[in-house]
């Protein structure tokens, strides 16, 4: 059946004409072939825009005035597009206004091949109707002056003509009498304000009501040769444009040699980075479209790359092609190529800025460094650009990656989970910054950057990290002492590891065994409530492998000049050892309740300071001497040395 041929078997007696019913299509096309009755004033400005292309067109010496008013009666729910342009003989409204799919300027386009010319549907007054209940247009053509007509239609599908004054000068009033449901629209300010988005581009002027100012009268920066500083002109615009976000700065976007195929682009205009702060992957990506000076995309975010969450601009081509509802775009080689030049235009833009405007970038940075790590890791040339430079957020506020790893003796630390464990505590004390690993694109573009930069990468919870973390002593410790200590430090449930670890003044630490954990959760009862039974039987046949009975695993520091001390009283039959023994149990405690409420205070100098504290408790007691109490005069109160005495004591004669 294509183009229209019947199929040749069937006897030419046999075939049916088609029916149409026109007014279950005229409403069809009038409700829903468009997202917002917005539309309607867009298609209304569109047709007068091109009736003035057409009057230039045929009466190139005329002394036309191009120029298009817009009016609302709030009173009578009224809105009317006036324009000066071509207006319509009576047999022309019969055969382009009141015909669905055809109108004359697509003729027109083909024969001139004019670029300036917008509508190629014959469809677009019909949308007049999804806002009104009646349309009425009156029109003079231009070749011929002293003849008006009125063409009057409610709904579309019956429509008369009738004569009418004719309009001096020629041209065509497109009166919109509006459903009760779109009353709203006949309101100047309204008007204003969508006409200002709607025809920012339109080389005629667009007024609203009595205005003497056009909406459209912000110099558009790509088009003509505005008067100063180019980058000023480029930040008005933007300004002007971008209702929901002031611009950070904006640049351009220019065309691109070649065919769609090679990358080439004809697109134009303007790019700029918008205000307003951006969490991870928000997405506040906004693009609005022009083809040949009319809006037709006004969220085509998907032209913009997807990491651009904080891009904001206008761009206008030729060579696009519209839906039939001009609404959206046909995704072609052409869109492909627009995109491809848009990434570029960004990337382009974040490398000028940089260097051009160092306090403007640092804004960016700051306002944008969540979406900038996403943003590098998914082009390289932004990876060069903001390695060095953005913001990476760690334990001690933003830092860069560079400081990350200057701080942290040569290596990056990333902390796997939400943050708070021992592990991560350690490293505080240190005074070691540690990155937000569960922060939007954290670990991932750290674990870029310390591949390329060649240098060490420590994740805090990781098996591997917990290793680099806690070395193996250098020489195993007798397993005597090994059950003396752990009888003297450890609680039920916990582990003791002895290891070697930084920083020397920090004589033991408790790390949670997160299986463990896990296995805790699971078993209770009350995950048959919170989990899905079939996930929680998968988990339980998990977690079963686990025997559960290591809860935390408590890593002893022999680099600890404390723990050092204590093991040499305890291998000379010192009886202070289990009073020592029992205060550094105590600081495992302490040090457990301050990290279940995040660190405080000076972590560094407290540990010093309990260090100094066994260390001068088991000198000042002289070996061999049995008679010294268990529980000297301050240390009673301390936490945990209870039932503390018997195996140090007992051990000691061993
Ligand atoms: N204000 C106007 N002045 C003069 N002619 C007009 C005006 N409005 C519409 N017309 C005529 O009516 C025809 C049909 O208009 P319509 O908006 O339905 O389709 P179009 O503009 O040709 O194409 P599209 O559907 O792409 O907008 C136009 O081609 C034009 O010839």
């Amino acid at each position: 059946m294509s183009e229209g041929l019947p199929p040749e078997s069937v006897p030419a007696e046999d075939l049916r004409t088609t029916e149409v019913d026109l007014g279950g299509l005229v409403n069809v096309l009038a409700t829903h072939l468009y997202s917002t009755p917005l539309v309607a004033l867009r298609e209304l400005v569109q047709n007068a825009h091109d009736s003035h292309t057409r009057r230039l067109l045929e009466d190139p010496d005329g002394d036309h005035r191009p120029l298009i008013r817009v009016r609302a009666d709030g009173a009578r729910r009224t809105v009317a597009i006036e324009d000066t342009g071509a207006g319509l003989t009576e047999p022309e409204i019969h055969a382009y206004l009141a015909t669905v799919g055809t109108g004359y300027t697509r003729m027109l386009r083909e024969l001139t091949g004019s670029q300036e010319l917008i509508g190629a549907f014959g469809l677009g007054f019909l949308s007049a109707f999804s806002v009104a209940d009646e349309v009425t247009v009156t029109t003079t053509s231009h070749r011929e002056p002293g003849a008006g007509h009125r063409y009057r239609s409610r709904g579309g599908e019956q429509y008369s003509v009738e004569p009418a004054a004719a309009r001096p000068g020629g041209g065509t009033v497109v009166e919109l009498a509006l459903k009760t449901e779109h009353g709203h629209l006949a309101d100047e300010d309204a008007l204003r304000e969508v006409l200002g988005r709607y025809c920012v581009l339109l080389p005629i002027p667009v007024f609203v009501g009595d205005d003497e100012q056009p909406v459209n009268a912000v110099p558009v920066p790509w088009r003509q040769a505005v008067g100063g500083d180019p980058y000023a002109a480029r930040m008005r615009f933007a300004a002007a444009f971008g209702r929901r976000f002031e611009p950070l700065t904006a640049f351009p976007v220019t065309p691109v040699e070649g065919g769609a195929k090679g990358g080439g682009s004809d697109a134009v205009g303007l790019l700029w980075v918008q205000d307003g702060a951006t969490y991870g992957s928000s997405d506040n990506r906004d693009l609005a479209v022009y083809l040949r000076g009319m809006l037709l995309a006004e969220d085509a975010r998907d032209l913009l790359p997807s990491w651009a969450g904080f891009v904001g601009g206008v761009v206008e081509s030729n060579r696009l092609t519209p839906t039939a509802s001009r609404e959206d775009l046909q995704r072609d080689e052409h869109y492909r190529a627009l995109q491809r030049q848009l990434t570029d235009a960004v990337v382009e833009g974040l490398y000028e800025t940089a260097r051009l405007r160092p306090a403007v970038w640092r804004r960016i940075l700051a306002r944008h460094g969540q979406d900038l790590l996403g943003a590098a890791l998914c082009d390289d040339r932004l990876f060069t650009l903001l390695a060095d430079d953005v913001p990476v957020p760690t334990s001690q506020g933003d830092l860069t990656a560079g400081a990350l790893r200057a701080a942290g003796g040569g290596a990056v630390h990333v902390a796997l989970g939400s943050g708070g464990g021992f592990e991560e505590m350690l490293y505080r004390a240190m005074q070691v910054p540690i990155a937000r690993g569960d922060r939007y694109a954290v670990l991932p573009f750290l674990r870029r950057y310390a591949q390329l930069r060649g240098c060490r990468i420590v994740e805090l919870g990781s098996e591997s990290g917990n290793r680099e973390l806690f070395r193996d002593p250098e020489r195993p410790l007798p397993a005597e002492e090994s059950a003396w200590l752990a009888g003297a430090l450890a609680d039920p449930g916990e582990q003791l590891v002895p290891a070697r670890f930084d920083p020397p003044g920090l004589p033991l630490v408790l790390v949670p065994d997160r299986e463990a954990e896990l296995k805790a959760r699971i078993e209770d009862d009350q995950a048959d409530a919170r989990i899905p039974s079939a996930a929680l039987r998968l988990a339980r046949a998990f977690t079963a492998r686990t025997d559960g009975e290591v809860k935390a695993r408590l890593y002893l520091n022999l680099s600890c000049p404390a723990v050092q001390d204590l093991l040499t009283a305890y291998r000379a039959g010192h009886t202070g050892s289990a009073t020592a023994a029992g205060l550094l149990r105590s600081i495992k405690v302490v040090m457990a309740a301050a990290s279940a409420g995040g660190s405080g205070g000076d972590l560094t100098t407290a540990l010093a300071g309990i260090g100094t504290a066994v260390s001068a408790l088991t000198a000042a007691v002289p070996a061999g001497l049995d008679a010294v109490p268990d529980s000297p005069d301050g240390l009673d109160g301390l936490h945990g040395l209870d039932g503390l005495d018997g195996p140090g004591g007992r051990g000691a004669g061993a």
